[in-house]
């Protein structure tokens, strides 16, 4: 490498794979000799997981005459040990030693890595480097002006604010959704998420450097607890958010007991300290999981389920951001501020998307309730408001017309020999004519009176601020207008008449009271030969 120029040297790199016995310098530099250093065409050197150590050797050249300062930005967080050594003229300038399995979090760089600064005196330095790790291990390597890390740095940091800003909103307004409206789906998405932070603080390592830089034990069980807890957490959210219970309870069941197997297995591996056990798990189950995202969303969109549509594109984006941001860490697709923000923006929008589906579940839910709450109140036949519906949009004026006072009447209103209508013309007549029925009243209704169907064929009929006179004149209206229309006449040989009985509010009264006075009155009507109201008119009605 020569001169002031900035950037990835993964490509000028040379790597070799420590076999056996940890090596020392002298023997890395031997080995340099012999040529058993390798090349990798990639700016970003990859060595899967549970690799064993490797070393990397870099040439840079200071043609200048004076010494030259950069920051050496090497690996991913979650190295676990990182020993970076400078020699001129073969002889050991410098050595500094990091890793998450180090104390103290030196020279992490949380999402970026661990910056060294070097002085390039004018001629030759090589570069020394020993890396270890028993994740997944990935050796970049870059060295920066000053003002390229700076300013990398601080899009870094702001990257990082607003995302974690993000997910704790999505956090707390889930569960606050969650507090007041009891649907589990957002206690599980709240856990998603948290659990995902969980996740990006370990291997971001931002969680080592702020909160556990002392505790080496706990990081290093730290990213794979933290990935199982993930795909735990997200398949737990997907059966109960994709309903699965109700569609396929075995595979909801098959998943429930796979996700507590692996917690539990993880909690034994911490114990036990078996840490490639936990490796494996980790690893063998976010690609399980991430395979299972897949399936499922597709599985819930060919079922056309309103979730699933949004389910599936919400999962594909996430996995896309994944693969993207493992593309760029590979060094396989150009590092830019999209590609290595893609996990971020991939899980943001996975995380709008599926919120978008709650909040549109959250709505339907509510239409739902909306609606039944109408029908229970509604008489199918006629539309008109029930006998239970009634008696509740009538108890407030009720309370008013005794609190001051006010006149108030009610009217019952019952159809004289319906059965006959029923037995002779079929039931659907009889039906259709509780509709005419129902429609004709409304007609003559005031706005403030309550119509209901009170059973069968009978109608009721609450009248506010109408005195007993004014009720029975509006009785008897109706029944002439009933009569008048010489409904069925022909086949009746009369017309379909109605009876009517009227009661007015009492000091006594209570509203059953009121509607019994009513129906005592029809029944006298009833009695006195239909077609007729109690108390009779003494007042000639208009028409
Ligand atoms: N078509 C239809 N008939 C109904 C409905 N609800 C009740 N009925 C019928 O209404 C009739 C009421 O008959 P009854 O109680 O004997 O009364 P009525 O024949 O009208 O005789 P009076 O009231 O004494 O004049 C019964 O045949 C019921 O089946 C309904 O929703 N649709």
């Amino acid at each position: 490498m020569q001169g002031a120029s900035s950037g990835p040297l993964g490509e000028r790199a040379g790597y070799l794979l420590e076999q056996g016995t940890p090596q020392d310098l002298a023997a890395a530099q031997r080995a340099l000799k012999q040529g058993a250093f390798q090349r990798q065409e990639r700016t970003a050197a990859g060595f899967g997981i549970a690799s064993p150590p490797v070393w990397m050797h870099l040439a840079l050249v200071n043609p200048s005459d004076r010494p030259l300062t950069y920051q050496l930005l090497l690996g991913q967080p979650w190295l676990d040990q990182l020993d970076v050594r400078l020699v001129r003229a073969g002889q050991l300038k410098q050595h500094w030693r990091s890793g998450d399995m180090v104390p103290g979090a030196q020279f992490l760089l949380p999402a970026m890595g661990y910056v060294f600064p070097v002085e390039l005196m004018p001629g030759r330095t090589e570069l020394f480097v020993r890396a270890q790790t028993a994740e997944s291990f990935l050796l970049p390597v870059s060295l920066l002006t000053a003002e390229d890390f700076e300013r990398t740095s601080r899009g870094f940091r702001y990257r990082y604010g607003v995302f974690y800003g993000f997910l704790l909103a999505f956090i707390f307004y889930n569960l606050i959704l969650f507090a007041g409206l009891w649907e589990r789906s957002h206690l599980y998405y709240a856990l998603y998420v948290l659990s995902f932070m969980a996740l990006s603080l370990v291997y971001t390592g931002h969680g080592f450097r702020w909160w556990w830089s002392g505790q080496v034990g706990f990081q290093q069980y730290a990213l794979f607890a933290a990935m199982v807890l993930y795909a735990c957490a997200g398949l737990l959210f997907a059966v109960r958010f994709l309903q699965l219970d109700q569609l396929t309870p075995r595979v909801s069941m098959s998943i429930r007991r796979l996700s507590l197997l692996a917690l539990a297995a993880m909690a034994l591996f911490i114990t036990a300290r078996q840490l490639y056990a936990a490796v494996y798990l980790a690893y063998g189950l976010f690609t399980v999981f991430t395979l299972a995202m897949v399936v499922l969303g597709v599985f819930a969109y060919r079922r056309a389920r309103s979730r699933g549509i949004y389910f599936l594109p919400a999962v594909l984006c996430s996995m896309l951001g994944l693969g993207i941001g493992l593309l760029t860490a590979f060094g396989l697709l150009a590092s830019n501020v999209w590609t290595t923000s893609a996990v971020e923006i991939g899980l943001i929008l996975e995380a709008v998307l599926l919120s978008l589906a709650l909040g549109n579940h959250m709505r339907n839910q509510s239409r739902a309730r909306q609606k039944a709450e109408h029908l229970a109140r509604i008489d199918s036949l006629t539309g008109l408001l029930n006998r239970r519906a009634f008696l509740a949009d009538a108890a407030p004026l009720w309370s008013t017309a005794v609190r001051h006072g006010r006149p108030m009447s009610v009217l019952l209103l019952d159809i004289d020999f319906f059965k006959q209508v029923n037995d002779q013309f079929g039931h659907d007549s009889g039906d259709r004519i509780l509709q005419d029925m129902a429609k004709l009243l409304l007609g003559n209704c005031r706005e403030g009176d309550i119509l209901a169907r009170w059973g069968g064929e009978e109608f009721v009929l609450l009248l506010p601020e109408t005195g007993l006179g004014q009720a029975t004149a509006l009785g008897e209206r109706i029944r002439r207008d009933v009569e008048g229309r010489r409904i069925l006449a022909d086949w009746l040989g009369m017309p379909l008449t109605v009876s009517l009985g009227a009661a007015q509010l009492q000091a006594e009264n209570s509203l059953s009271d009121l509607v019994c006075a009513a129906d005592g009155r029809l029944y006298e009507a009833k009695r006195g030969g239909r077609n007729q109201i109690v108390p009779p008119v003494l007042e000639p009605v208009s028409a």
